[in-house]
């Protein structure tokens, strides 16, 4: 339990992946540890985190220690709000998230995709986290908010990840220091949220000079009434749409980054991928009637996303009363931590769980995996919102390039994920980027066609 009032602090703070590991292999099923003055339990078995996040959602409530870390960036925004508030917030931005709307995107992601590539050329060293990361705010910027996306999500690129870090920076303290403290950090910090407050509230100006309805999440904001017939006002605007670009921006880049590093770790995986592209695609891009047919391609993101879940660990849930989990009392007011990376990575659940194998997600497989082992989007009625959105864009954007180019990984780099606000190697990540020939294409055409 570590000293009073500083617990295990100290602990978590040095490295909260292989403190909350060390926790769960040691100490099993529901673990009390204490950052700081607080009671904790990590929640370490599929059965109590469907209990808490499917059984009784109502009772474990998105906890107040969050709010304030992350409240400066996200507003009142849906991913820490709760009750009515999460209701109505998810009630208008689902329209934006139909498979229809999904869709619709695909035609986007592919040439955002195919505008990469271009730059790319004959290839050449470049930074994966970059390029990865700027399509993804492309992406988000363009399906969500219907915006050029050029300058203004350069704009975003570069103010989002400093307020992330900063925010990152605050949450290892657990006591929240004063924000009118006149730090440097303090001042970043306001800098940025102010500049993503602006591109975010552009957006709405822009929208405002046509008033059409484009069918994207911007519109379906802007036209929403409430029951006296009132629009939302700018402040929740802001935060929606704040809220939005923090959760969808480096949890698909990062996703796709991890894929890209793996991918070019293990060979095999590599083979079978360009095979399963060459055989679908022979060539030509992407498009939303693919998307079934690229298993193999889906099985890799997906067991990327077990060993390097973005949202490492999920908002922390607060019982509001006391209540048993696991034979365990717990108290109201304590912190529970569900954290995917711990639990997908446990040997009961996953053979040789550190081991690369999308062969866990083969249909037959998958389907043996325990319920609430495996949730890197989250289960229950707060489930990512942006799943298939995200699923749709990382599968839409592999394909596209993973079939006219190899990527290696520079040796020497540290590639330990690290967990900020999501999952991410500790730094970027130097890479080749070499053509794949057409004579390399015709070899796995080859060997991926059935013989005559
Ligand atoms: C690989 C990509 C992504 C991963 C791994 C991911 C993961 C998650 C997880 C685990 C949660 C549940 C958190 C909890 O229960 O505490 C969540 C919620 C959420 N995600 Fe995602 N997400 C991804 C992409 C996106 C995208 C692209 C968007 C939007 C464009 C998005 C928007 C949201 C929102 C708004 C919530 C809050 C939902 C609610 O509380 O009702 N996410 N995400």
């Amino acid at each position: 339990m570590g000293p009073p009032l500083i617990g295990n602090m100290l602990e978590f703070r040095k490295d909260r992946m292989a403190f909350l590991i060390r926790a769960a292999r040691t100490y099993g099923d529901v673990v009390h540890f204490r950052p700081g003055p607080f009671h904790a339990y990590l929640l370490n078995h599929p059965d109590h985190i469907r209990d808490v996040l499917v059984g009784r959602p109502a009772k474990f409530l998105k906890n107040r220690i969050q709010g304030w870390m992350v409240e400066p960036l996200l507003g009142k925004g849906m991913i820490i709000s709760n009750g009515e508030d999460h209701r109505r917030q998810r009630r208008a931005a689902q329209p934006a998230f139909a498979p229809r709307r999904i869709e619709g995107y695909c035609g986007m992601f592919v040439r955002h995709a195919e505008e990469a590539m271009k730059a790319w050329g004959t290839g050449g060293e470049y930074d994966i986290d970059t390029e990865m990361l700027r399509l993804a705010m492309k992406n988000l910027c363009e399906a969500l908010f219907n915006a050029d996306t050029t300058d203004i999500s350069k704009r975003a690129e570069e103010a989002l990840p400093i307020a992330i870090e900063l925010l990152t920076k605050d949450s290892e303290l657990w006591v929240p220091l004063p924000s009118w403290l006149p730090t440097q950090h303090n001042r970043k910090k306001k800098e940025m949220i102010r500049a993503l407050t602006d591109i975010a509230l552009s957006f709405a100006d822009d929208w405002r000079k046509s008033g059409v309805d484009r069918g994207d999440l911007l519109s379906m904001l802007m036209l929403a009434r409430d029951e006296e017939g009132c629009p939302i006002a700018q402040a929740e605007l802001r935060d929606h749409l704040v809220t939005m670009f923090a959760a969808g921006y480096e949890t698909t880049a990062f996703t796709l980054i991890w894929a890209w590093i793996l991918i070019a770790q293990h060979p095999s995986v590599e083979a079978a991928l360009h095979a399963e592209l060459d055989r679908v695609l022979g060539g030509r891009a992407p498009t939303a009637e693919d998307l079934p047919k690229l298993t193999y391609t889906s099985m890799v993101l997906k067991e990327t996303l077990r060993l390097y879940p973005a949202a490492w660990v999920l908002a922390l849930r607060e019982p509001v009363e006391d209540v048993a989990i696991g034979g365990y009392r717990i108290r109201k007011g304590s912190f529970l931590f569900i954290s995917p990376y711990i639990i997908q990575r446990d040997p009961r659940y996953f053979d040789d769980p550190e081991r690369f194998d999308p062969e866990r997600f083969s249909p037959d497989a998958e389907k043996e995996i325990p319920r609430g082992a495996y949730l890197p989007f989250g289960i229950g009625p707060r489930v990512c919102i942006g799943q298939s959105f995200s699923q749709t864009e990382a599968l839409l954007v592999l394909a596209t390039l993973a079939q006219h180019y190899r990527v290696s990984v520079k040796p020497g780099q540290r590639l330990d994920p690290w967990g900020g606000l999501a999952l991410r190697p500790p730094a970027g990540v130097r890479v080749r980027i070499t053509p794949r020939t057409s004579g390399a294409r015709a070899a796995t055409e080859a060997i991926s066609s059935p013989p005559a």
